[in-house]
């Protein structure tokens, strides 16, 4: 039984068109030159973890799997391509009758990653998995990016809420309703994004606009009407006119002589201008010297992880941050960098035939063939202490011996013991048919967060982390190295 997290289970849209056109031409050439069966391997990596941070964050499977299974080309869709007078009758004939049957190994979403190895890992007919090459990299490109963002913002914030505020700024409505759901997943305690809580069940919650302030006759009429209206659940803007000489004493006089008589309690003024840090403590001290020691103070104005650690370095008295533009944009810097690479192809006997991409920049040069992600995890505290690339039929044995070393200095060695091995790419397709059940939202903002805790406290600083090792086994370094020989020497 597979079951899914969000309320309508599937996206009913079918995005397979959602293709760059040289998938197609490309498909179109692989039936024209007999490769229609030829079994082919992608990797799916990133280069480099944005901001400088110590890790990413994995997320976007679940929506891979909607794609995956409403992939199929309508008669529309086959018009088109008619139309477009490139297409082999015959490979059109293909498309229509097209079944997904590739396998497809993936990481969990909410698993911290790192920049090198594969996070999704597809095996396949070569027409088929070339194909979704673009929607499995927008999709994952950008919830990784949106979930990596927001856990810098919910570090940042020291336990207190982050709440995601973003849908107006964010890069059109899907980046909107995606983006709740991975700055859910990483941390933000709500979304102000109501689709997101139908389709997700991400809490939607919010304060209130200035509008709403600037149409009474005056703030404490706005205030006093929404007070009646929310009389249990009250946050009030105070920053419309004067933030310390009418906002919050109004809001005050509002918890005295409206909410209190109802038997509620105020829960909290936002400001959302001016000094923030500055103000926060002024408020915190009229509250307090109110009697409004529990009513709670939330802030917002184009914050960051940077401005929430100032301000919190300042001694502001914050109990929560509302942060839209920034987290939900990743604006700092907003290109994940994933790619999608081919790195083997298997012969007629099933053999795997290990292909490589060169380039003059280290860095981008592929890691050939099939290969286990693995991570090895301290025995007792179960900090990861580094991930392993390996050919497929490679074990590595719980507690080693083991010999790790770095792939660019491989002088610099270390023997790791006491630990246990686990492999991170799991099974998520078997020859087309799905094979995995997603955990429920909730399940895996929960293991994301044990995820992250497992981590040393030096990958989670915000400048200058510890790296993070991701290392080659010999056999695969030795085969990297003799491919790359060989082709030099060309
Ligand atoms: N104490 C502080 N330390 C660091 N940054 C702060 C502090 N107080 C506010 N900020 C940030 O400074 C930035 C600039 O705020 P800006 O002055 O433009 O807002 P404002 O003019 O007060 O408000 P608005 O233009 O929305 O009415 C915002 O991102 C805000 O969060
Ligand atoms: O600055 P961000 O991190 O993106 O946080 C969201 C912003 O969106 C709202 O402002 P907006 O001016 O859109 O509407 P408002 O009238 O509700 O203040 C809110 O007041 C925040 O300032
Ligand atoms: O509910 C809020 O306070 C809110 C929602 C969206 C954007 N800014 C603020």
């Amino acid at each position: 039984m597979i079951s899914f997290s969000s309320k309508d289970k599937f996206d009913s849209r079918n995005l397979t068109m959602l293709c760059d056109f040289y998938e197609l031409t490309m498909a179109n050439g692989y039936f024209k030159n007999g490769m229609k069966d030829t079994i082919a391997v992608f990797d799916l990596f990133f280069r480099r973890i944005p901001d400088g941070g110590g890790f990413a964050l994995f997320c976007g499977l679940e929506q891979i799997i909607q794609y995956l299974e409403n992939l199929k080309f309508s008669d529309e869709d086959i018009s088109y391509l008619k139309k477009r007078k490139l297409f082999d009758p015959q490979f059109l004939d293909y498309l229509r009758t097209f079944r997904f049957e590739c396998d497809v190994w993936s990481m969990t979403e909410g698993t911290p990653i790192f920049p090198g190895e594969p996070i999704v890992r597809v095996r396949g007919p070569i027409i088929q998995a070339q194909f979704i090459e673009t929607m499995l990299l927008v999709t994952i490109n950008h919830q990784s990016l949106i979930a990596t963002k927001t856990n810098r913002i919910v570090r940042a914030a020291k336990g207190r809420s982050v709440f995601e505020f973003g849908s107006r700024r964010a890069q059109g409505y899907d980046a909107a309703n995606y983006g709740a759901r991975a700055a859910y997943i990483a941390g933000a305690a709500s979304s102000a994004n109501t689709w997101s809580d139908v389709h997700f069940g991400i809490p939607a919650s919010g304060t209130m606009a200035h509008s709403w302030v600037q149409s009474f006759d005056t703030e404490l009429d706005s205030f006093i009407a929404y007070a009646k209206t929310y009389p249990n659940d009250c946050t009030l803007l105070v920053d419309t006119y004067n933030t310390l000489k009418t906002g919050v004493p109004n809001a005050i006089k509002v918890a005295h002589e409206v909410l209190e008589p109802m038997g509620h309690r105020l829960q909290g003024v936002r400001l959302d201008s001016g000094d923030v840090a500055y103000l926060s403590k002024k408020v915190r001290k009229m509250l307090d010297d109110a009697g409004l020691d529990d009513c709670k103070i939330v802030i917002s104005n184009s914050l960051d992880e940077f401005l929430i650690r100032s301000i919190l370095s300042q001694g502001a008295q914050v109990n929560a941050f509302g942060v839209g533009e920034n987290l939900i944009t990743a604006r700092s810097e907003a290109v994940f960098g994933g790619v999608y690479k081919l790195v083997a192809t298997y012969d007629l006997d099933g053999n795997v035939i290990p292909k490589i991409k060169i380039s003059d920049n280290f860095e981008k040069i592929t890691t050939p063939s099939f290969k286990e992600v693995w991570r090895l995890f301290e025995k007792d505290d179960h900090h990861p202490l580094a991930d392993v690339i390996t050919l497929e039929h490679e074990v590595i044995p719980d507690d080693g011996p083991y010999e790790i070393f770095d792939p660019l200095d491989t002088t610099k060695r270390k023997v790791v013991t006491h630990y246990i091995a686990k492999k991170m790419l799991v099974p998520i397709y078997e020859k087309g048919t799905l094979v995995y059940q997603s955990p429920n939202l909730h399940q895996i903002r929960k293991e994301c967060h044990k995820n992250v805790s497992e981590l040393w406290e030096e990958m989670l600083r915000l400048d200058n982390p510890h790296q993070y090792y991701v290392d080659l086994s010999q056999e695969l370094w030795d085969l990297k190295t003799n491919m790359l020989k060989e082709l030099r020497t060309k």
